[in-house]
């Protein structure tokens, strides 16, 4: 006798990673529920990319008006920055995202249910709703996408200090901002708040923000945040947070106290993987609380897996939605074997200002592996090409941000395994370039390409 189940497939965490794997499924047939504690979309529209994106945008429109307008002879005074109406324009532009989710979800027969999910057994989901009701749910296949949350220190005071999900809460700006951590999102906040005028000053662990990234791109980050006046302070240890009668939060550390109305914890993210029933049921997770699956995003279960930033993958959106996509077209669609490759070439940006977008391995780690070149003795290493010059768009004025980019180069044949830029439309340029390299371009293959004039992209294919 078979067992029927309630379901085909049930997925945990409407996010990135579960909206597309429950969609793809459903687009082939498969009864599907997908299961959202929260708003639908998940950390990248609610608390991510989206509203980042959208407060990056304001924040460079503001930056051209201020740097840029005089002197293209136009004559315009910024008289005040109603943050509120940016918040609530993007506000509502989320809910339109979350509306043409709901459309998607229609047209697939994927139902959404709300509540918070945990495993009771390996093929059942128990679901509380915000009013307590509990309902349960069988399926034959379930995938866990519970996503990450913020961390914060382990020091007296840290609940003085904000995340990121607090940052997309604010709708006035605070005058000034203390951002601790090297990664993409303190990066990202300490732009857009100095860019509206916000006093801020950003704290590292090491000497540089990035430090993943190629050194040349965050040397010229830093020249960037000089011109801009956002105050860096690397080799940073923190011991306590304190709040002032005054009402500024005040960090102590290893040099000295900084005050200031926001300060904001950007030191990484964790799994949300406690409270989801993965230890009743077995389902082994590391020390940190990400859940182990194997290249075909199999837990220890066999029927249930897991993709996005509750495991090892890269933590980014795009990374989520292709393993979802594949994982369904594996179970649902017959392409046996298909799944999202670790090894893959993932083109990203960081969105600071201005922003960096990088392809492949940074100089430093193409050394590591292949060493330098010489035509005798090291034919296999790597060559760089380099290029600093004037973004067209503010060469006309007397604001001084550049455009810098790199090419890493190996072996005779000079396969591009390296592409960097930071600067105007660096944002905008990436993305064919990873195709490029993806089929294992090389530096005569970009030269060949025919340049388009003029734009920034153009220095790609005609470095020397
Ligand atoms: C500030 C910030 C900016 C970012 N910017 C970018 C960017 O520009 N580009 C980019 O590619 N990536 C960006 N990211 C990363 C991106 O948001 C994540 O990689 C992506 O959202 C991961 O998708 P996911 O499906 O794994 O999880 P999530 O999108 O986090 O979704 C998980 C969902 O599961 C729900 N959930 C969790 N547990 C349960 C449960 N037990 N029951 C029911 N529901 C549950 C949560 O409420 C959540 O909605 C950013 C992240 C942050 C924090
Ligand atoms: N533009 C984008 O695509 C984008 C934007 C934001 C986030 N993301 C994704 O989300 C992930 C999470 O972002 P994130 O910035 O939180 O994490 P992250 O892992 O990128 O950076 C965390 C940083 O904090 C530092 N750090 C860790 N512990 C610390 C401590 N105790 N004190 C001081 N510094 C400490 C780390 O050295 C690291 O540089 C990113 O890795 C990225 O994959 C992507």
């Amino acid at each position: 006798m078979t067992y029927q189940y309630d379901f085909d497939y049930l997925v945990i965490g409407g996010g990135s990673g579960g909206i597309a794997t429950a969609n793809r499924a459903g687009m082939h047939g498969a009864k599907v529920a997908l299961i959202e504690a929260s708003d639908i979309g998940g950390t990248c529209v609610n608390v991510g990319c989206v509203p980042k994106k959208v407060l990056w945008n304001g924040a460079n429109l503001l930056s051209n008006i201020n740097h840029l307008a005089a002197d293209y002879g136009i004559d315009v005074d910024v008289n005040a920055v109603n943050f509120s109406t940016l918040v609530a324009a993007r506000q509502a532009y989320i809910a339109r995202i979350h509306k043409s989710y709901q459309n998607g979800f229609n047209n697939n027969k994927v139902q959404v249910i709300n509540g918070w999910a945990s495993l009771v057994d390996p093929h059942t989901v128990l679901v509380r709703d915000a009013q307590g009701k509990e309902q349960t749910y069988t399926a034959q296949y379930i995938t866990l996408s519970p996503g990450g949350k913020a961390d914060y220190p382990a020091i007296p005071g840290a609940e003085f200090g904000n995340t990121s999900d607090d940052f997309f809460a604010l709708t006035t700006l605070p005058k000034s901002a203390v951002i601790v951590g090297a990664g993409y999102i303190a990066v990202e906040i300490a732009g857009v708040l100095n860019a509206f005028g916000v006093e801020t000053t950003l704290l590292t662990r090491g000497d540089r923000p990035l430090r993943w990234a190629d050194n040349d791109i965050t040397d010229e980050l830093l020249e960037n945040f000089k011109q801009q006046g956002i105050k860096h302070v690397g080799n940073i240890s923190y011991e306590k947070v304190e709040k002032l009668e005054n009402g500024l939060t005040r960090l102590h550390t290893n040099q000295g106290t900084f005050d200031s109305e926001f300060l904001v914890w950007a030191i990484g993210r964790s799994p949300n993987t406690a409270n989801l029933g993965l230890d009743k049921v077995g389902v082994q997770v590391d020390q940190q609380g990400y859940i182990l699956t194997n290249e075909l995003n199999q837990t220890n279960f066999e029927h249930i897996f897991a993709l996005g930033d509750a495991t090892h993958a890269p933590a980014l959106t795009p990374v989520a939605i292709k393993t979802g996509r594949l994982l369904s077209e594996r179970l649902f669609n017959g392409k046996q074997g298909l799944h999202f490759d670790r090894n893959s070439l993932i083109p990203t940006v960081i969105f600071s200002h201005p922003a960096i977008g990088t392809v492949g391995m940074s100089e430093k780690v193409a050394l590591e592996k292949y060493g330098k070149f010489d035509a005798q003795t090291n034919p296999q290493g790597i060559k760089v090409y380099k290029s600093k010059f004037n973004a067209m768009l503010n060469a006309v004025t007397s604001y001084p941000e550049k455009i810098y980019m790199k090419l890493v180069v190996q072996g005779t044949e000079e396969k591009v395994i390296g592409l960097h830029g930071i600067g105007f439309g660096v944002d905008e340029m990436i993305q064919g370039f990873a195709v490029a390299m993806g089929i294992g371009a090389t530096k005569a293959d970009f030269d060949n390409t025919v340049a388009i004039h003029p734009t920034g992209s153009e220095e790609f294919v005609t470095m020397r």
